[in-house]
């Protein structure tokens, strides 16, 4: 995979919830084509880090940058946020009343304004990659939650974002389901998408990833290569963060390398 210039910059991120620190001074560069997997305990403020980049939450310090230009603080420009960096959640939020179809074109087609017959075959072509090209026309309730997080991962790409970020995608879903959501991620990331996933999925993380970050209380405790992360940990916390997960790792996904 190519990895050539930063795109994302994060530096000195600070967010807090009234008296409750959750960020306390994160800094982290994305390059292009990258995949980085951010893992930590539950409430380490991985979700919080996320919903940051995509400029859903105030912060109180620091600076995000998306291809040089900043997008935090007073001069965040949302509508940039908006067009370039796609977030998928782990509840894939899809209208009820709408068909899976006009669920995914609304975004380019309202807010990019593109062209809709254009948007419509792009659509058809991303549903059929994720094997879901025969439920075009179905409401999301037809769907199976597997289902539905792969049309939600499509929705996201349509928009053309520069960056994707991943908050625990595999979180809600049954176990049978787990692995058609990661197997598309896979196949993003050996197509050099640029993406920030949060995962408790170690095996997969260890898969996919590029770079593994370590968050614990809010703070970047570790950064490294998966090889090197998940067989010899530098820190004490990151072991003992890993340990709790030899016991509970990958629904599902045990042949994945
Ligand atoms: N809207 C909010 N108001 C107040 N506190 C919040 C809010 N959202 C998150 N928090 C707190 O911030 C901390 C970090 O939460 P966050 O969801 O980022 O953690 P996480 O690492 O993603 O956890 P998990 O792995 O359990 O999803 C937690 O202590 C949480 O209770």
């Amino acid at each position: 995979m190519s990895i050539k210039n930063t795109i994302l910059e994060i530096e000195n991120l600070k967010k807090a919830y009234d008296e409750i620190k959750v960020l306390n001074g994160v800094s982290l560069d994305i390059k292009k084509g990258e995949v980085v997997v951010i893992v930590g305990p539950s409430g380490c403020g991985k979700s919080t880090l996320l919903r940051c980049i995509n400029g859903l939450e105030e912060i109180q310090g620091g600076e995000i940058r998306l291809q040089g230009e900043i997008i935090s603080g007073r001069q965040k420009n949302i509508h940039l946020v908006r067009q370039k960096i796609g977030m998928v959640f782990q509840s894939y939020d899809l209208f009820p009343h709408m068909t899976i179809l006009n669920n995914i074109l609304l975004g380019p087609v309202k807010s990019q304004r593109r062209d809709k017959k254009e948007v419509t075959e792009e659509a058809e072509k991303l549903l059929e990659r994720v094997g879901l090209l025969d439920k075009r026309d179905a409401y999301p309730r037809q769907l199976s939650g597997g289902q539905k997080q792969r049309v939600a991962i499509v929705r996201a790409l349509c928009m053309h974002p520069e960056v994707m970020l991943f908050d625990e995608v595999t979180a809600a879903l049954d176990p049978e389901m787990v692995r058609e959501v990661l197997d598309v991620m896979l196949g993003l990331a050996k197509e050099g998408s640029t993406m920030v996933i949060v995962t408790h999925e170690m095996q997969f993380a260890r898969a996919i990833a590029d770079r593994v970050i370590f968050l614990d209380k809010g703070e970047i405790v570790e950064e490294a290569p998966p090889e090197l992360f998940f067989t010899n940990p530098a820190t004490e916390r990151a072991r003992k963060f890993l340990n709790v997960f030899e016991f509970d790792t990958v629904k599902g996904i045990k042949n994945i390398e």
